[in-house]
């Protein structure tokens, strides 16, 4: 049986093509194949869609593609103003629904990992299509069209949509996850108050934008610096999305400190379970030995260094960015893009028994008398739904409650700081010291 593909909109596209059935079918492979063979424009498409028509069991005849009115400029990108129509392919049941993901700061270093990692499947599955809505800003708009051709250069199967832009409230349209990425960096000179402030309105502007515009139920991954306070003031400004959907990115350093206690024990870093990250992704940060555990067992039954977990190694996971920094002339982009894929993955897939993951999290409710309202990294469970739930058996020493004061008075001051971000009045900023990010020399 032959199918027929027609496009009518424009006459630099090619016109009608015929496929035998062979070529077709539902599996991530072949619609790869469909997409470079078949389908490829002679310009740039702005103004077309093609319409796939197929059963579960076998191709059905025929498939048409349809003009639509022609899109605004930027509304989709190259080879991905080739959309295959969703609904029908929905109705095989073949294909999941379409995630929309929006990363901002896409033509930034870690982006330029994690967008690789995500178009091929990492997080979501080798059955999930999803969109990419990649926010830029306007300084770095041609770069981000230089993102945009290597995703389409790449040929991922599961990568039906790639829109670019530097408007929030275009490309967070009914966003399903939100990955907070770009942000301005430390300058020389600048106080980390003004740091927080010039960041701050970046993601109180897009917090906006999430609540006009998103999911409801989106969720959002704030990663860009101050990240907790950022998220913190992205989730004031969002009042329509539950304050439990944001989240600031402590998984990497969750993930610093596995590698480090396992080095420490001789052991390979998957020993390592229920490590819990406490506060601030600043360096009063407090990676928990305590609760952590390798190989089933107490980290202190193991490492029996006390002074050694006390000091060096709680120093080594807090300052490991800045060290990085110093070899590699550059922040860590590659580790950070992994641990958003964790963090992800953390929340779609079920958290394995007895086991937990830290994430920035809204403290309202926490049951660890922590202050309320403040984004605080705390150990999370969840049943993969991509909600999740606090633990509740965790121990506290004194040694632990004593720095997870000083974390939660450096976010209470910084959350004065930003009043004026928040709506909640007049600014003060009375920083207790002007402490560093993780990858802050
Ligand atoms: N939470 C963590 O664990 C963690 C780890 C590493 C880095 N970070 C932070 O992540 C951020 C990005 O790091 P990077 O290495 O990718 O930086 P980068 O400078 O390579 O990229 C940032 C990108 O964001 C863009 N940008 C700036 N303002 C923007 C805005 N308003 N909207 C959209 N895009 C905007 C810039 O143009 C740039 O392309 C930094 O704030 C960094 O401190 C966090």
């Amino acid at each position: 049986m032959a199918v027929v593909a027609e496009l009518s909109s424009s006459s630099s596209y090619i016109k009608s093509t015929r496929l035998h059935t062979s070529q077709l079918s539902i599996s991530s492979t072949h619609l790869s194949y469909l997409r470079r063979q078949t389908f490829r424009p002679v310009t740039r498409p702005r103004d077309a869609t093609i319409t796939c028509s197929v059963a579960s069991d076998q191709v059905q005849a025929p498939i048409a593609v349809q003009a639509v009115d022609p899109k605004p400029k930027n509304d989709c990108y190259g080879v991905f103003c080739l959309t295959y129509d969703l609904k029908a392919e929905e109705e095989t049941k073949s294909w999941k629904k379409t995630i929309n993901i929006v990363v901002s700061g896409a033509a930034g270093m870690i982006s330029n990992h994690l967008l690789f990692k995500l178009a091929s499947g990492e997080v979501f599955g080798a059955d999930q299509p999803i969109a990419m809505k990649l926010l830029g800003s306007e300084r770095s708009f041609e770069a981000l069209e230089g993102v945009a051709m290597e995703l389409e250069d790449s040929l991922f199967p599961l990568l039906r949509e790639v829109k670019i832009g530097i408007n929030p409230y275009e490309l967070f349209q009914d966003a399903d996850w939100a990955l907070l990425i770009g942000a301005k960096p430390r300058g020389p000179g600048m106080e980390r108050a003004g740091l927080l402030d010039i960041n701050g309105q970046i993601f109180a502007e897009q917090g906006k934008a999430l609540n006009a515009v998103a999911s409801p139920n989106v969720k959002v991954i704030v990663v860009g610096n101050p990240c907790n306070t950022n998220a913190l003031i992205c989730l004031k400004n969002a009042p329509k999305i539950p304050a439990k959907n944001f989240h600031a990115l402590t998984r990497l350093d969750e993930n610093r400190a596995k590698c480090q206690l396992a080095l420490k024990a001789g052991v390979f870093y998957d020993k390592v379970s229920n490590m819990t990250i406490w506060g601030n992704h600043s360096t009063t940060q407090v990676p928990d030995f305590l609760n952590a555990r390798i190989n089933g067992l107490p980290v202190k039954e193991v490492i029996k260094d006390q002074k050694w977990l006390e000091e060096e190694f709680t120093e080594m996971v807090q300052k490991r960015g800045g060290v990085l920094i110093k070899k590699w002339g550059r922040s860590s982009a590659a580790s950070t893009a992994v641990s958003i894929a964790d963090a992800m993955k953390s929340l779609v897939t079920p958290t394995p028994e007895g086991d937990w993951f830290s994430s920035g999290v809204y403290t309202t409710g926490n049951p660890y008398g922590i202050a309320e309202d403040l984004v605080f990294s705390m150990p999370c469970r969840s049943n993969g739904d991509g909600d999740y739930e606090l633990v509740k058996d965790i121990i506290f020493d004194e040694y632990l409650l004593q720095r997870i004061t000083k974390s939660e008075a450096e976010l209470l001051a910084e959350k004065r700081c930003v009043a004026h971000l928040t709506g909640e009045g007049i600014a003060v900023c009375d920083l207790p010291e002007d402490t560093m990010l993780p990858g802050e020399m």
